[in-house]
């Protein structure tokens, strides 16, 4: 594989294999995520959504009872196999979790914070914080509050903050682990159609539980059960003519 090679897909992974001690919890999945487009990954709990999203920007290789195999390309090297900078995995791939959680700082200091670690110069930072708002979404509701706390925002608009930090660091890729789950439904609709507008410029990969979800916004839709990928295709044709029964089984909401 060639450092550096420009690749027309975001990640491309092949037999992945992921075991937490003796117990082997992803058996040897192969899948292309395609650059700009919204990749949903659903599936019961505990079939492994999650720990596929930390293999995708490098958490497995930290976690201490974790161990992989396979291939996951991702700008031009496999992660598993070769040396990746930690530094620029955590800036070009982007993580969003469950519950918002901002810092317990002014909200302009959320989204300075990962540009001032990469070493972004002080006098650029201003701009990058209004520009980041504003692709978030954020910045005519916050922009006379800026240097308030974070935590008096309410909870959709941290959970857009938290997007909005994730951006700060200009990622290729945004890894959003149910990222509407602790939302209210008008918060979750604010959400869904930022992440509609943020796959112009990212790529997104997105675990959700909300079937409903995955239909509005993916265009692919991946469903894992126990470990294995069990059908991967565009979302409107999983959702509308399922190949597997499992797959009917899990979207007609027989189990899960
Ligand atoms: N750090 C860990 N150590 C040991 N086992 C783990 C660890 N993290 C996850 N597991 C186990 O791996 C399996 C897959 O978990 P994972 O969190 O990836 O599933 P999930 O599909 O995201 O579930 P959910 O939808 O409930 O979040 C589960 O059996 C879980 O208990």
């Amino acid at each position: 594989m060639t450092t550096g090679t420009l690749q027309d897909f975001a990640y491309r992974i092949e037999d992945l294999r992921i075991s937490y001690g003796d117990h082997q919890v992803i058996h040897g999945i192969d899948l292309t995520i395609e650059k700009n487009e919204v990749t949903a990954l659903i599936g019961p709990s505990g079939c492994g959504k999650s720990t596929f999203l930390k293999a995708l920007n490098g958490m497995v290789r930290t976690t201490s009872n974790a161990t992989w195999s396979g291939t996951i390309e991702w700008n031009g090297k496999n992660m598993i196999q070769e040396n990746v900078d930690p530094l620029e995995l955590r800036q070009k791939v982007g993580m969003v979790f469950q519950k918002p959680k901002p810092f317990p700082k002014s909200i302009y200091e959320n989204v300075a914070f990962g540009p001032k670690i990469h070493g972004v110069k002080k006098k650029d930072i201003p701009e990058i914080v209004e520009q980041t708002l504003r692709d978030a979404y954020l910045f005519d509701e916050v922009k006379d509050r800026l240097h308030e706390s974070a935590l008096g925002l309410s909870g959709g608009q941290q959970q857009r903050l938290c997007i909005a930090r994730a951006l700060a660091t200009s990622p290729d890729i945004l890894l959003m682990d149910e990222p509407t789950s602790a939302l209210d439904p008008l918060s979750t609709i604010a959400v869904e159609e930022l992440i509609l507008k943020l796959k112009e410029k990212y790529t997104v990969v997105l675990v959700t539980h909300q079937m409903e979800q995955a239909a509005r916004i993916s265009d692919s839709t991946a469903f894992f059960l126990m470990g294995e990928l069990i059908e991967f295709n565009r979302t409107d044709a999983l959702f509308q003519n399922p190949k597997s029964q499992q797959t009917e089984d899990y979207i007609t909401g027989r189990f899960g």
